[in-house]
């Protein structure tokens, strides 16, 4: 039996980040999912890690991915930007160049020279799921620094993204990566524990600038967490994976005693602790965990 640590703590209050202005929403808004998963399944070294999987997230949805250690998290995500191919059921995502992607602990050696600014812009010229804006020459190129200036503001970067990455520190550059993953204005933002190495001031900052980004630019957001908390008042709906299934919805109807029951097939409790924070308490040890969870 193991504890999840979804711990509870007081987060002070952080100064609003602020958001450029967007391109005004379209008169009649898509309703149509930007993702869609059927009894989805995936394998990876012979081995089926999830099976039946339904999930669908609409624009402007913020969903966490949860589950304990190697559940298959990382691998839905792959899934979803068409690295790994689905063993059973459909899956609909957008085109990997509307998806805005931020790989799991990605960190920079303190001898890379390159700028922060340098690292933000390979998301539009130079990375794999980049595309360049529309123009050429000149225009391009102011075009293509006022949005990498814009996405760097938008968090809260302004103030290191001239120094080499190396040289910034772990949350830094995360903020760093997440503006390389926004910086083409994607339609889906698949994010692998962007709080990971982030201190909770800077989690709850994070955390609060990806709901805006879901909730009033009409971006998608699905992001793996091992702590839901920072995300909690954010979210739309979680998919929790367990046991090689998942279940998904509302995360006050997924993250409770029964649902999580009946998906470890095992008596779990989920405890509010002060300041409403949730504790999963009793989750079997999983027979794919590469630790407690
Ligand atoms: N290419 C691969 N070949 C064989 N096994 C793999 C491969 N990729 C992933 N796995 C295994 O699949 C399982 C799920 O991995 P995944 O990284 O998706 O888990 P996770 O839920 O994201 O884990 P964590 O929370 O620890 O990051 C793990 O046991 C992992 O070792």
């Amino acid at each position: 039996m193991t504890t999840a640590p979804i711990e509870a703590t007081v987060i002070p209050a952080q100064p609003p980040v602020p958001i450029p202005a967007q391109p005004p929403a379209p008169a009649t808004a898509d309703r149509r999912p930007v993702l869609e998963l059927r009894g989805a399944a995936v394998r990876v070294g012979g081995r089926t890690l999830w099976s039946d999987v339904d999930l669908t997230v609409g624009a402007g949805e913020f969903t966490a991915i949860l589950g304990p250690n190697g559940v298959g998290k990382s691998t839905l995500v792959k899934l979803l930007l068409g690295a790994v191919p689905a063993a059973a059921g459909h899956v609909t995502a957008p085109d990997p160049t509307d998806i805005g992607y931020l790989p799991q602990r990605r960190s920079f050696d303190p001898g890379v020279r390159i700028r922060g600014l340098d690292v933000v812009r390979l998301g539009l010229d130079g990375h794999r799921w980049g595309v360049p804006l529309p123009g050429l020459g000149r225009a391009r190129r102011r075009a293509e620094r006022q949005r990498v200036d814009e996405v760097v503001e938008l968090v809260g970067a302004t103030g290191y993204a001239h120094r080499p990455i190396g040289q910034c520190s772990g949350g830094e550059q995360q903020r760093l990566l997440l503006a390389q993953a926004l910086v083409t204005r994607p339609r889906l933002l698949l994010l692998d524990e962007p709080l990971d190495s982030l201190d909770l001031p800077n989690q709850s900052a994070i955390a609060a600038l990806l709901g805006r980004i879901c909730h009033e630019d009409g971006v998608s957001v699905a992001m793996v967490a091992h702590d839901v908390n920072p995300i909690l008042h954010h979210l739309d709906q979680v998919v929790y994976l367990a046991q090689g299934r998942a279940v998904a919805g509302p995360p006050a109807e997924v993250i409770t005693s029964r649902t999580l029951t009946r998906l470890y097939g095992a008596p779990v409790e989920v405890l509010h602790t002060a300041g409403d924070r949730l504790v999963v308490v009793g989750v079997p040890e999983d027979r794919g965990s590469c630790g407690p969870c």
